[in-house]
């Protein structure tokens, strides 16, 4: 333990966080010690986003293949090879991993050390056999799969995002507790591909968005063959022959589910333990390590950000929170979140988008103080062309038009939401989006006329038209 290093900002964790400190502090003069226990790229890259998103797309794929009669295009019967859409998913992170590897970083400058980093006082810590000294830690550990601890658990083979991306065989039925993002992006992912899937849901599936918008998804999915079960508690599950059953109540009913494969999506754990936080003098709960709006520790010079910190777990977040502490640490700025325009997108299709409030959040807030807007797909021309009718999209602003949220569900909904993380981020009103030109035919007219739609009772209203027919008088 002679070997000590002394570095400007010691990053623990090489996921979308971690890299994006310290490629950026790296790059802006800074010594960098980057340390990572597992695969560089974390979640995102490996468990997460990319093979979640990488499956879907072929799920999509086979979808789109099954449907296609429908443009005059006819297909054979459609086969899928359950284990090439998984080499479609390793290709795909395969592509994406040189991006985050040790070579990159160590080119850009850093100091990579591939072990598992403990703190051992409050401004040092030791990895892989070495002492590092730094005058500034980030920790960005992640989360993991937090599996409840229902009643014979142990006694099955079960899924997480851990390990369902290994998995190389089409489960004859996949049972999913959790109908949560990861739950329904695996759910109709498997559907789509081959498998009979249950999804089983103690509380309503997407819970954290706009019920409206979240039916279209509930109709969409059970109308492909999806079996949920919600408000359903999971009282046991057990092993019967190679099968797994899954014995829940609901309405006061037991009932039993058979299948062949059991993923567990019911949430995440910050990965505060066996880090030596409380050497470090940095409070923390199983819910996560504490930190201030500038993403401060209670020890000051340790920031912590994305999924450990028990906040909104995404990784456009964990980025976001990356460049408030570089902000901090490199530039002594004081800067801080603002949660105010946070979008996220489920990845089913449709897809589901949400920034800001949502509905039931503005009335929470604002009480009948708030005017609601909606557009439906099926009313574009290119959701038409492209038979993608199936949505709508719906805009919460102030009575004077202040935009406090927006939620798309349907076809690119991720791709449309943008426009309106900028419009709530910069505090425009709905008038900037009624008055913006939109190239036809596309999607994102969508949001061109539901900011008109706003417009529409007072535009041609008998006031206006009155005054219209008035001015008209004068030639
Ligand atoms: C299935 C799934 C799909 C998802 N899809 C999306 C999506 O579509 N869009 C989206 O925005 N988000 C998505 N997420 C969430 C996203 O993956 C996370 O929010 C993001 O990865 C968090 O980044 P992070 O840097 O906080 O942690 P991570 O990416 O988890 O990185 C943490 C790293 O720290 C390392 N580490 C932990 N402890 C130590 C230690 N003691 N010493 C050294 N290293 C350590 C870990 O090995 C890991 O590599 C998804 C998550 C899952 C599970
Ligand atoms: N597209 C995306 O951006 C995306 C995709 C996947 C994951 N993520 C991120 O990862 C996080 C974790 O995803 P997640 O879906 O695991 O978690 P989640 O917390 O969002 O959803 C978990 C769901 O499981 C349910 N649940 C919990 N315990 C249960 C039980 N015993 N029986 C039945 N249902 C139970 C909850 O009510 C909830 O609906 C998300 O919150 C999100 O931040 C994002």
């Amino acid at each position: 333990m002679n070997d000590i290093l002394k570095t400007d900002i010691c990053v623990i964790g090489a996921g979308s966080g971690g890299l994006s400190v310290a490629a950026g502090a790296v790059q802006m003069g800074a010594d960098v010690v980057l340390i990572e226990k597992g695969k560089m790229g974390g979640d995102c890259l490996n468990t997460g986003c990319v093979p979640s998103k990488a499956l879907l797309a072929a799920g999509h794929a086979a979808e789109n293949a099954r449907t296609a009669s429908q443009f005059g295009v006819t297909t054979g019967p459609v086969s899928v090879n359950f284990a090439g859409a998984m080499d479609h998913v390793h290709s795909v992170i395969a592509g994406i991993a040189p991006h985050d590897s040790v070579d990159r970083f160590e080119e850009l400058g850093c100091t990579v050390i591939q072990a598992k980093a403990c703190f051992t006082g409050p401004n040092e810590l030791i990895a892989g056999g070495k002492r590092i000294i730094a005058k500034r830690f980030v920790i960005a550990t992640g989360s993991r799969a937090s599996v409840p601890p229902i009643d014979g658990i142990d006694s099955v083979a079960y899924f997480t995002n851990e390990t369902i991306f290994e998995n190389r065989t089409c489960p004859d039925h996949l049972i999913v507790i959790g109908g949560g993002p990861i739950g329904l992006e695996m759910a109709q992912a498997h559907q789509q591909l081959g498998a009979k899937v249950t999804v089983i849901e103690m509380s309503t599936i997407l819970p954290k968005d706009d019920t409206d918008l979240v039916a279209v998804i509930r109709k969409t999915v059970e109308t492909e063959g999806i079996s949920l079960y919600e408000k359903a508690k999971t009282k046991r599950v057990e092993p019967h022959g190679d099968q797994i059953r899954v014995i829940i109540e609901r309405d006061g009913t037991d009932i039993t589910i058979e299948g062949s494969h059991l993923l567990i999506a019911t949430g995440r754990k910050p990965n505060v333990e066996n880090l030596g936080l409380d050497d470090a003098g940095i409070d923390y709960s199983p819910r996560g390590i504490k930190v201030d709006a500038r993403l401060r520790t209670s020890n000051r010079k340790i920031f912590a950000i994305g999924d450990v910190t028990g906040g909104l777990q995404f990784t456009h977040m964990a980025g976001y929170d990356a460049g408030i502490v570089i902000r901090n640490i490199l530039f002594r700025l004081p800067a801080k979140v603002d949660h105010s325009a946070v979008p996220w997108v489920t990845f089913t299709s449709p897809e589901l988008a949400q920034v800001g409030l949502n509905e039931a959040a503005a009335r929470e807030k604002f009480g009948n103080a708030i005017r609601v807007v909606t557009w439906d797909y099926a009313e574009n021309d290119r959701a038409r062309a492209e038979a993608k009718t199936t949505g709508f999209i719906k805009v919460i602003t102030t009575p004077r038009g202040k935009i406090l949220g927006t939620g798309i569900v349907g076809h690119q909904a991720g791709e449309l939401i943008g426009l309106w993380s900028l419009a709530i981020s910069r505090k425009m009103k709905i008038g900037a989006v009624a008055g913006m030109i939109a190239p036809y035919p596309t999607l994102g007219e969508i949001s061109k006329r539901v900011a008109g739609a706003w417009y529409t009772p007072s535009l041609f209203s008998e006031k206006t038209r009155k005054i219209v027919r008035f001015l008209l008088k004068f030639g």
